[in-house]
Parts: structure tokens; C-alpha cells; sequence
């Protein structure tokens, strides 16, 4: 498994410009096929992923993407060797439940079940808290929480039986991909909770220092990148301070942060046996191949992290030197495929 810091190097054998594009697409077509890849992605998530780079080193390795038509069965199109898909719905993930059972010699990327229990911000961190690092160079925890399924003006009580101290972030209990399901809030009473809208969950706000690290997975390699996040909650504001308030998408923000602006103390990436021994136990447990979790330093420790969010094919386009990353993962995809015989242009020299 590799951990690698943000700052990648750029493939200067790739061309930047459209112009340079094309001639280098004329010269791969030549390529021969190696391995097909139906994909169901939002047009936001196309764009975004699917971006020039990629496209033209895939050519050059003989990977081609094909678009899969939502409203024609999948089994009538392809054939595929693997198909990626981040789509929204239950019905979605029925038809990719089914032709998975038709069509076991695909590899889909990722069993829907899979994804379905990152969907739930509860399931999504069960079981972290007990994961087998002792080896690793640190700590990994979850922050308390609890779940809100009907009533908020009754939470109040539950909240302090659970034990949770205040401030509470208020998350959506689902991620369905709308942007109200990542509209979050800071509680800093028991009585503001009854402003919240079920369902949702309550989690105890960590101190973390202002930075976050985005931990992006795509099957053996992990990349790890440093985002601005929330700032700390100072005793006299916990103290002080009443309601609730709403806060910005930090985490979405597109920029990384620079190192040299921050306190080493917190901006030091997390130790790599940690992140390695991290996503190793993630992966088997979650059965996912692409994702990323977003971890938080506790401010004053040196090597104890809370994991508080795990997304499903996040925005791989903000990972740098993605492209290179990728077309690796799915060579070693048509590598194992080939070896068992199963590449849709079987026979292909590799
Ligand atoms: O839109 P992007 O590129 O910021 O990606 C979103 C992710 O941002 P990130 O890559 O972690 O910075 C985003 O991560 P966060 O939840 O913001 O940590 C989600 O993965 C989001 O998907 P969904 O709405 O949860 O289904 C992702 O949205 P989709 O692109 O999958 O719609
Ligand atoms: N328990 C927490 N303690 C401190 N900050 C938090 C906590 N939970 C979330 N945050 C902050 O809120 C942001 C969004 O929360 P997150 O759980 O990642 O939801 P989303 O799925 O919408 O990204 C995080 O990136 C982080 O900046
Ligand atoms: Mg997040
Ligand atoms: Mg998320």
C-alpha cells in the first residue's frame, strides 16, 4: 500500500492544451483495447472526474469509457469489464444490484450495499471505534453521538443521559447527495435542539485546530490532503454562547492549505503507518475500493484523530495527479482480470 503527500508531480509527457489533446488521441487510437469501463455518473461528477487528462492517458493504455444509458436495461449494453457509478436513488442501486448477480465477471466499483452504509452518517462510523491498530503510531477515535429519529424538544434529555457534552454538530442522518443533507449545525444548548429538523445526528464537536485531512482512497493508494476546517471552540464561547448556528461547507472547499501558513502542530500529516493501517481495516470492513474519510487532529495531541465522515467516490478531480492514480488502478483491474481470463477483448497482449 502507498501513502502519498499531496504535492504531485506533473506528467509532462501529458499535454495541457486541447490542441495538444487531439493529436496525441489520433496518435493512441491505435492502442489496442485492454479494458472497457461503463460508467453512470451525475453530469457534475463526469465533468469533474472524467477530465481531458484522464481521457487521454486511459487512450494511450487502451482504456475506453463508454457512457451507460439510464434508460435502456444494462444488461443490453457493453459488454463491461468494470463499471463505476455514483448515481442517487434506491432504484439505481437495484438495477446495479442485479446486474451484478447476472454478471459476476464484472467488477463494479462499488457493491451498492457498500455504499448504502456510508449513506447513513451512523452506520457510516460504526465499528471504528474497535478497529485492530494497536501497531500503528497513534489513535483512532469516532466522537460520541447519537442518533434523532422523530423528536428534537425530547433529545434534551437523551443528550445528557448519552453523556454528549455541548457543542453538538447536527448532521443529516442521510447523505443522499442533496446539498441539505450537508447542511450542518453547531448546538451550543439543550434547548436550541428543538430548532433542529429529524432525522439527524448529534455529535460531540472536537477540537481540531482549523485544519482537516482529507484521507483520498483509490484502491491500494491513499493520498492525503490538508483542508481548512472549523476553527477551535474557546471555554468562554462554550460558556457563553446560546442557539444554534449553521454553518459554511468548509470541507468542500476546493483549495487545499498550504502547510507553511499553519502550526506545525496541527497541520503535520497523520502518521503513515496510522493512515495505512486505517484504510487497510476501512476497506475490508466497508468492502469499498473508492473513497476518502475526512479526519481531524485533537488540538493538543499529537497523534490522536477523530474520523469523523467517510464519502463514496468523492471528488477525486481536487486529489492531485488523480489521472495518474487511476489509470495504475485500473491496469491492476485489467491485470487481474486478464489473469483469470475474463477481459471482455480477452486474448489482448497486455
Ligand atoms: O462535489 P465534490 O467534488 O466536492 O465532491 C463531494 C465531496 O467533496 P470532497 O471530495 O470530499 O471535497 C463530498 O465530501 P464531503 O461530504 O463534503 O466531505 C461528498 O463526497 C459529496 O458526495 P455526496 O453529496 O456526499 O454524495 C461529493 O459530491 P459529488 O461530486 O459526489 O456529487
Ligand atoms: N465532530 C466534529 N468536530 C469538529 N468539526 C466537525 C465535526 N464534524 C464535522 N466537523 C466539521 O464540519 C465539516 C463537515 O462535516 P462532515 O461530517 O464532514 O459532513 P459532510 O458530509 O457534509 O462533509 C467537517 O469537514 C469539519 O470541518
Ligand atoms: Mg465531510
Ligand atoms: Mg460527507
Amino acid at each position: 500500500m502507498r501513502v502519498e503527500e499531496e504535492e504531485g508531480e506533473e506528467d509532462n509527457m501529458v499535454p495541457q492544451t486541447d490542441g495538444e489533446v487531439v493529436a496525441l488521441d489520433t496518435a493512441s487510437s491505435e492502442q489496442k483495447e485492454r479494458l472497457v469501463i461503463g460508467y453512470a455518473l451525475t453530469s457534475k461528477k463526469k465533468q469533474s472526474f472524467l477530465q481531458p487528462k484522464l481521457e487521454v492517458l486511459a487512450r494511450k493504455k487502451g482504456i475506453s469509457f463508454v457512457s451507460i444509458d439510464q434508460d435502456k436495461p444494462l444488461s443490453e449494453q457493453g459488454p463491461f469489464d468494470v463499471v463505476l457509478h455514483k448515481l442517487l436513488g434506491n432504484e439505481w442501486h437495484d438495477v446495479i444490484e442485479d446486474y451484478q448477480k447476472k454478471h459476476p465477471e464484472v467488477t463494479v466499483l462499488d457493491p451498492p450495499g457498500a455504499i448504502q452504509r456510508i449513506y447513513n452518517r451512523q452506520s457510516m462510523l460504526q465499528g471504528l471505534a474497535d478497529l485492530n491498530l494497536a501497531e500503528c503510531d497513534g489513535m483512532i477515535c469516532v466522537p460520541k453521538q447519537m442518533v434523532v429519529l422523530h423528536d428534537t424538544t425530547s433529545s434534551a434529555n437523551e443528550v445528557a443521559k448519552a453523556g454528549l457534552k455541548f457543542p453538538l454538530v447536527a448532521k443529516p442522518l442521510l447523505v443522499d447527495g442533496t446539498a441539505k443533507s450537508h447542511q450542518l449545525f453547531l448546538a451550543y444548548d439543550c434547548l436550541s435542539l428543538a430548532e433542529l429538523e429529524p432525522p439527524l445526528v448529534l455529535q460531540e464537536f472536537v477540537n481540531h485546530g482549523g485544519v482537516l485531512f482529507k484521507v483520498f482512497v483509490v484502491g491500494d493508494v491513499i493520498r492525503v490532503v490538508r483542508r481548512f476546517s472549523l476553527p477551535n471552540v474557546s471555554n468562554v464561547e462554550k460558556e457563553k454562547v446560546a442557539g444554534v448556528f449553521q454553518f459554511p461547507r468548509v470541507s468542500s472547499a476546493a483549495a487545499s492549505v498550504d502547510k507553511t501558513d499553519l502550526d506545525p502542530r496541527v497541520a503535520e500529516l497523520p502518521p503513515k503507518p496510522l493512515l495505512e493501517g486505517l484504510v487497510r481495516e476501512l476497506r475490508n470492513r466497508l468492502g469499498l475500493r473508492l473513497f476518502n474519510i475526512d479526519m481531524i487532529r485533537e488540538h493538543g495531541s499529537q497523534d490522536v484523530f477523530y474520523v469523523i465522515d467517510i464519502n463514496y467516490f468523492p471528488g477525486y478531480g481536487k486529489m492531485p495527479d488523480y489521472e495518474q492514480v487511476f489509470i495504475d488502478f485500473f491496469l491492476g483491474l485489467a491485470q487481474a482480470k486478464h489473469e483469470k481470463g475474463l477481459c471482455v477483448k480477452s486474448g489482448i497482449e497486455m
